[in-house]
């Protein structure tokens, strides 16, 4: 493993049956404490989306605005926020979907995306892959490409990287770790 890998590892916290019996839950707070860390992860999602091409960097509420707009500001790319329902105050469009623990519905402003864009989404995790499946889905409803979706962690045990991938429909998921 690399030493930012190992840095990045090393800075999320395992807490067991959080929010519920049989999740072990993967608090990313300790990372952000550190600024040689959040710098090296700010550095490495940056270079995924220079790479990939993207003319904007969509962040899902909430983990997802901690490291997506930092990332947006390095890249020199706007941000745009996923919001969960009932937040965004102007015209949205709308995507239900399912947690590890729960569902929910995400939303964006309609305007924010075009035809124009390559969306390049960020989160801190990859879990069931509901939630990056449904900002796929919105995304292109909004009209706009998704270049490709960038997490900090990929949980391979939950297989969300293979319901993800048909949605993706080749566009690249990278995650900086897998566990
Ligand atoms: O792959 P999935 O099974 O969809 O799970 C991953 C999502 O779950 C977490 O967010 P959560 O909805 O708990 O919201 P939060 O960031 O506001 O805590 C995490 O930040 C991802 O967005
Ligand atoms: N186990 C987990 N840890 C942190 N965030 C999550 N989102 C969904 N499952 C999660």
């Amino acid at each position: 493993m690399t030493d930012i890998k190992e840095l990045l590892l090393s800075r999320i916290r395992d807490v067991a049956d959080y929010p519920e019996p049989g999740v072990m839950f993967k608090d990313i707070t300790p990372l952000l404490a550190d600024p040689a860390a959040f710098t090296a992860l700010t550095d490495a999602l940056a270079e995924i989306a220079e790479r990939s091409g993207a003319t904007k960097i969509v962040g899902l509420e909430a983990r997802g605005f901690i490291l997506g707009a930092p990332v947006a500001v390095r890249a020199g790319l706007g941000f745009i926020p996923v919001r969960k329902a009932g937040k965004l105050p102007g015209a949205t469009l709308g995507q239900a979907y399912d947690l590890e623990y729960g569902s929910a519905e995400i939303e964006v402003h309609a305007e924010d995306l075009t035809a124009e864009d390559r969306v390049l989404i960020i989160d801190d995790v990859l879990a069931t892959g509901g939630t990056a499946e449904a900002s796929v889905q919105l995304i292109r409803r909004a009209g706009a490409e998704v270049a490709g979706l960038a997490v900090l962690m990929e949980l391979g045990f939950l297989n969300g990287r293979d319901r993800l991938e048909p949605a993706l429909n080749g566009a690249p998921l990278e995650a900086l770790l897998t566990v």
